[in-house]
């Protein structure tokens, strides 16, 4: 090698160890604004998962942090995991605060359904949805669905892994059970997707791949992902695609429902499913519409157009897929890594429903869950410490200070760490980083209701989960007859950690040996 190419590989070799040592040094801290980089510079150099990146970031700066991206990339935002930040801006303050400006863009696969929309036509989307999910009978729906498909789908797989002896990925059955349940209650189908040869399911990858975009979109100026858009390349072209084969597979099952209820003219249509009730919202419009005076012109011809069907649907299929089977992966990584809590939820199955080890699992009603404080404790603890959904995000509508006292122009956008929310000491005491579903259950043996400004994974305020309680539902009957039939080994050397998505999802899924308790 020549003398120069020696002297420059030292020279460039000692800059970059100098650059290091100062990005990594105490005396260089992540929330020194730096003249090019901003706030990022130590990001590019940390080896932790964003979320947890966030956290350590919020732990040095009081839990709010006022950060900026490099230069010419528009990127500012606040971040924050401070409780009276948060019922400030969801709740006491929320008139000031919406989505954004750009909300719309970055999470097109919404469209412009309930998870996207503002004012009058969210209120509207709001109280229709809010009135599908609260209808008589929907709540047995739900149920008879789940039980049919721990006995026709889940269970049968698992004791097949357990005879045979072969690791199954926790995280995908959990996405397959939570989409199968979804169709069922948004568009009465069932998709066979948890039959025991595990097919692909093709609409269901689109959405992965919209959502890994939607993450990068959080982190790249707007202005380039759009041209990655245009172009068609990356992550954003993968999305293009992805857009195309969930829209296709959507308006299909619009078009199918059509027919279906087509063919029953004149007789009573019985079905409960969302996409009906949604369709029936969208005939009433277009009669009203043909009334002179219409007062609600504007929501009506919404509500008129195919694109309505399609978004309200694909508004529900996310919400109420990812997020219920990502908190499953955790909860049974967590309870297959603490021998101490799966024997406390055994016990507490076993007096509920007055079993005895051996016995085979009796499909307990949905009421009979209420039942179940332990299990409701360590589910919520799993929400806590990995929330499905780990960040959220608000937009000023006009200059503001916030209880902690940063002040917020108009336009400013404040992102709410969930997950660092979780698991601060402040909150949860110092024993925060522990998974203990007692800290859930009081004195007298009921549950503690904490308020959402500190347990925030199903946010807070007005936007607040609408499937809450049906999310809660659908967990305890999977996770009970889960726990009460099976006990998992995590696979030796399968490492357990967090993907980049707006999903808390596991990068690696969650694979585990199978043993029957049955
Ligand atoms: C463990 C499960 C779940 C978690 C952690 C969760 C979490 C959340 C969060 C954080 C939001 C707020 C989003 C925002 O502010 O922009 C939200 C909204 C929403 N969720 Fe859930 N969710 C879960 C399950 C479900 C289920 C099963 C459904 C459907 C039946 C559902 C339907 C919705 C809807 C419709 C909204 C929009 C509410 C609005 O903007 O008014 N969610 N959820």
């Amino acid at each position: 090698m020549s003398t120069l190419a020696i002297q420059s590989a030292t020279f460039l070799s000692l800059s970059l160890s100098l650059i290091w040592i100062l990005f990594r040094s105490k005396i260089t801290s992540p929330l020194t604004k730096w003249p090019l980089v901003g706030n990022f510079a130590s990001l590019i150099f940390s080896t932790l998962e964003i979320n947890d990146y966030a956290a350590y970031l919020l732990g040095l700066s009081d839990h709010t942090a006022d950060l900026k991206g490099p230069l010419f990339t528009g990127i500012e935002f606040v971040l924050t995991s401070d409780p009276e930040n948060i019922h400030y801006i969801c709740g006491s303050n929320a008139s000031n605060y919406y989505r954004g400006e750009h909300y719309k863009d970055v999470f097109e696969i919404w469209g412009d359904g309930i998870l996207v929309a503002e004012s009058q036509w969210w209120k509207f989307q709001r109280r229709l949805n809010h009135s599908l999910v609260r209808q008589s009978g929907f709540m047995s729906l739900v149920e008879n669905a789940t039980n049919r498909m721990l006995k026709d789908g889940l269970l049968p797989i698992l004791d097949r892994a357990a005879e045979l002896g072969f690791w199954v990925d926790m995280q995908d059955l959990s996405r397959r059970f939570t989409l199968e349940l979804t169709c069922k209650f948004l568009l009465g189908i069932d998709l066979d997707s948890l039959s025991v040869d595990l097919p692909e399911v093709p609409f269901s990858k689109a959405i992965e791949d919209m959502e890994e975009a939607i993450f990068y979109r959080h982190l790249k100026p707007l202005r380039l992902w759009k041209l990655q858009r245009w172009l068609g390349i990356g992550v954003e072209g993968k999305s293009t695609k992805a857009k195309a084969i969930l829209d296709e597979f959507v308006y299909r099952q619009i078009s199918l429902k059509r027919d279906k209820i087509a063919c029953k003219e004149g007789k009573e249509d019985e079905d409960l499913d969302m996409l009906s009730r949604f369709m029936a919202v969208r005939e009433e419009a277009l009669s009203h519409d043909q009334q002179a005076h219409n007062p609600n012109k504007n929501t009506s011809a919404k509500v008129m157009s195919d694109r309505f069907l399609r978004d309200s649907v694909v508004n529900m299929l996310t919400a109420g897929r990812d997020t219920t089977s990502v908190a499953f992966a955790w909860f049974f990584w967590l309870v297959s890594t603490h021998p101490s809590i799966e024997a406390k939820l055994r016990q507490e199955l076993k007096e509920a429903f007055h079993l005895k080890e051996g016995d085979k699992w009796p499909y307990p009603t949905y009421q009979a869950m209420s039942k179940l404080v332990f299990l409701h404790g360590a589910l919520c603890e799993a929400l806590r410490l990995y929330p499905p959904v780990p960040f959220n995000r608000r937009t000023a509508i006009g200059p503001d200070t916030l209880p902690s006292g940063h002040r917020v122009d108009k336009g400013k956008e404040i992102i709410i760490s969930t997950y660092t929310l979780g698991r601060m000491e402040s909150v949860w005491g110092s024993d925060c980083l522990e998974f203990k579903p007692e800290r859930w259950i009081s004195d007298k043996g009921g549950i503690v209701h904490v308020t959402s400004n500190k347990f925030n994974a199903f946010s807070a305020g007005a936007n607040q989960c609408l499937g809450k309680e049906l999310a809660m539902l659908e967990m305890k009957m999977v996770a009970a007859a889960v726990v009460w039939n099976y006990h998992f080994e995590v696979v030796e050397g399968h490492s357990v950690d967090a993907d980049s998505s707006i999903m808390y999802y596991m990068k690696h899924g969650l694979k585990v040996h199978v043993a029957k308790k049955v």
